[in-house]
């Protein structure tokens, strides 16, 4: 339970029990808890409505006819802000948001800016060409160096998180900006925002955070301007600060990369509670600037809108995805993921909304190639989440150590090196064991909305509290996985065990029916994949590679025939929406742990490049 508008509604049915836990000296009249006031004195005067459609609804007629829900009378009974107050709601009703086991990285918190409050250059540019009040400059504790104004981005506790310097003038035309380096990305103007404030706007910059504020709608800012992806990969920072805005409205800028912002904004943090507000100029200082009057910025939010469902749009927005689709190189491309095998380049693709079943017998290698799979999307710029409830998270990280640093064993620096690139996309699912499919979702789906994973690891399917004979439970488990991969867009890999068929023996990888447990498995993955180990040829190859040893000549020989022959089978046997099913030989190596197809360097990929600690430990 993330945010305010869920909270609110489970409150709602526990309107009575608020009522005695905040108020226990107060009585039951008819649908009203009735107390003295919010010190909780016995009284009549303080009404708590616990029935009906007024339901969670207060005044205290004594007091001016002061009231409000349920979240309000919380604030006010113990004297605490909304933010802490949905802290402790969220333990009234046993909700606590999932916690992910990470390290949490440090950001240089900068000093206090040397500047003073703009009195001469950046305050006649402020005022006279941007059209703002001091009233606003003051608010949001802008400051002025020189020619340049300084914007500090404040926490709500009133710690500098970061700062950006804005020149007066440009050059050739281009804005001058600076930021101070390694600082949190948060949202400018915390510093102008009420505590319990319930509405917020958000803009695309400082300049249109004070114009709103102006307008009369304190507003945010997002640091690095519109666009998707990383842009606004300061969401992840401020996920629960912003939980306590029922209405968030965005009024970034009217161009596509404004819209693209506006987009993943209130796919993560909810589209319930985003509303898309249109301004009549591209942001709201061109607005001001033009002389548009605080009525019609008023009615510009009155007409926001939420986005549109996903689910619905027009379908000219596939235009560019048909296109790419047909021609692959116009750089419009498919959506989605690739393995990182050259051989399957352009043949196979993870897409968004879509579940990939894993398949193949024990010990052949499924976990380890899609770990290697995992290391080469999270070095795309994807975020990952992995849900290994057979392995410890230490032994599978272990395993994609070896991976991304191309390496048996990395010294200790290198390890950490690579720990701490992979801690900037690997999310970890830590529990070995069971758990239900549903616990898995809910945390998959925090992790998408808070930190924007687009790709999702559940190794694997028996571990899912569901039995190998229940196949009602395992087709109910696996439609679960898909309509939530299908609804936010994102990628599953399922594992899922193969039956023990004598084809490991006959030296074939498993297909689609092979699949253990019930038929829907497959039937519901949009692709099958299975990994199959050639073991005969492994034991010849250990066997001629002893006989060489003894000197055997002609073992020699044989050592590098069988060489030459993959050890490992990628087999897709489905792919619903690609046009390409078939197999591909692998190559692994013992050291690494790396695969390769035929058509790749026998030296491996380097994820991490070349550098001074990436030698070897001795
Ligand atoms: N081709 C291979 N050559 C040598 N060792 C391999 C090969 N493939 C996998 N292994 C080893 O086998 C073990 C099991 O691998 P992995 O966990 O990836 O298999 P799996 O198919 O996911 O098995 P399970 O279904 O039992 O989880 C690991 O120790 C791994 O290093």
């Amino acid at each position: 339970m993330n945010d305010i508008t869920e909270i609110k509604r489970a409150l709602l049915g526990r309107a009575k029990a608020v009522a005695e836990h905040l108020l226990p000296h107060g009585v039951l009249d008819g649908r009203e808890w009735c107390v003295g006031s919010v010190r909780g004195e016995p009284g009549k005067s303080l009404k708590v409505c616990v029935k009906g459609e007024k339901a969670g609804l207060w005044t205290d007629f004594a007091e001016g006819g002061e009231g409000g829900d349920l979240l309000d009378l919380w604030c006010a009974v113990k004297g605490k802000r909304l933010a802490q107050t949905l802290d402790e709601v969220r333990t009234f009703l046993g909700v606590e948001r999932p916690r992910f086991e990470r390290t949490e990285r440090t950001y240089r918190r900068p000093e206090a800016p040397k500047c003073r409050t703009p009195q001469s250059d950046v305050l006649e540019y402020l005022q006279t060409e941007r059209k703002l009040t001091l009233q606003a400059i003051k608010a949001y504790k802008v400051g002025e160096v020189g020619r340049t104004i300084v914007l500090p981005s404040m926490t709500p506790c009133g710690a500098i998180a970061g700062i950006k310097y804005l020149g007066v003038d440009r050059n050739n035309g281009k804005k001058q900006v600076r930021v101070e380096a390694e600082c949190e990305p948060t949202l400018f103007g915390w510093q102008a925002i009420d505590a319990n404030a319930r509405d917020i706007v958000i803009t695309e910059g400082e300049i249109d955070a004070l114009t709103m504020w102006d307008y009369g709608f304190p507003a945010l800012s997002v640091p690095f301007g519109g666009g998707g992806g990383n842009k606004q990969q300061w969401i992840e920072h401020e996920f629960d600060r912003l939980a306590q805005f029922e209405r968030i409205y965005l009024a970034l800028d009217t161009d596509k990369e404004g819209q693209i912002a506006a987009a993943e904004i209130s796919a993560r943090l909810g589209r319930h509670r985003c509303f898309n507000v249109t301004l009549p100029f591209k942001d709201a200082n061109e607005c001001r600037v033009n002389g548009i009057s605080a009525g019609v910025i008023a009615d510009c939010f009155a007409a926001a809108e939420t986005l549109d469902p996903a689910e619905l749009c027009r379908a000219g927005k596939f235009t560019d995805d048909v296109i790419g689709l047909f021609h692959p190189d116009t750089g419009l491309g498919e959506p989605g993921l690739p393995l990182p095998f050259s051989r399957l380049d352009g043949k196979l693709r993870f897409r968004p909304g879509e579940l990939t079943v894993w398949t193949g017998s024990s010990g052949h290698g499924k976990s380890q190639v899609l770990s290697h799979a995992a290391v080469h999307w999270g070095k795309q710029g994807a975020k990952v989440c992995i849900a290994s409830l057979e392995m410890a998270p230490r032994q599978f990280l272990k395993r994609m150590v070896k991976q991304a640093g191309n390496v048996d064993r990395p010294t200790i620096p290198y390890i950490r090196h690579i720990m701490g690139w992979m801690d900037e996309w690997l999310l970890v699912f830590n529990l070995v064991g069971k758990s239900g499919v549903t616990h898995i979702l809910e945390v998959f789906d925090y992790a998408r909305a808070r930190y924007g994973c687009s790709e999702f690891v559940i190794d694997s399917l028996m571990r899912l509290g569901v039995g190998s004979e229940d196949y009602e439970g395992q087709e109910k488990a696996v439609f679960e996985i898909v309509n939530w991969a299908v609804s936010r867009e994102v990628h599953v890999h399922l594992v899922a065990h193969s039956r023990k068929a004598d084809k490991d023996s006959k030296g074939a990888p498993p297909e689609t029916e092979d699949i253990k447990g019930a038929s829907e498995i497959g039937s519901n993955a949009f692709n099958i994949i299975s990994i199959w180990r050639n073991r005969k040829l492994e034991d010849e190859l250990k066997g001629a590679i002893e006989a060489a040893e003894r000197g055997d000549a002609a073992a020699k020989l044989k050592v590098a025939d069988l060489e030459g022959a993959p050890g490992v089978v990628i087999n897709v046997a489905k792919q619903r929406n690609g046009d390409w099913e078939g197999k591909c030989g692998l190559w692994f190596s013992q050291t690494t742990y790396q695969y390769r197809s035929r058509d790749d360097s026998p030296m491996g990929i380097n994820y991490m490049g070349r550098g001074p600690i990436m030698e070897a430990a001795e």
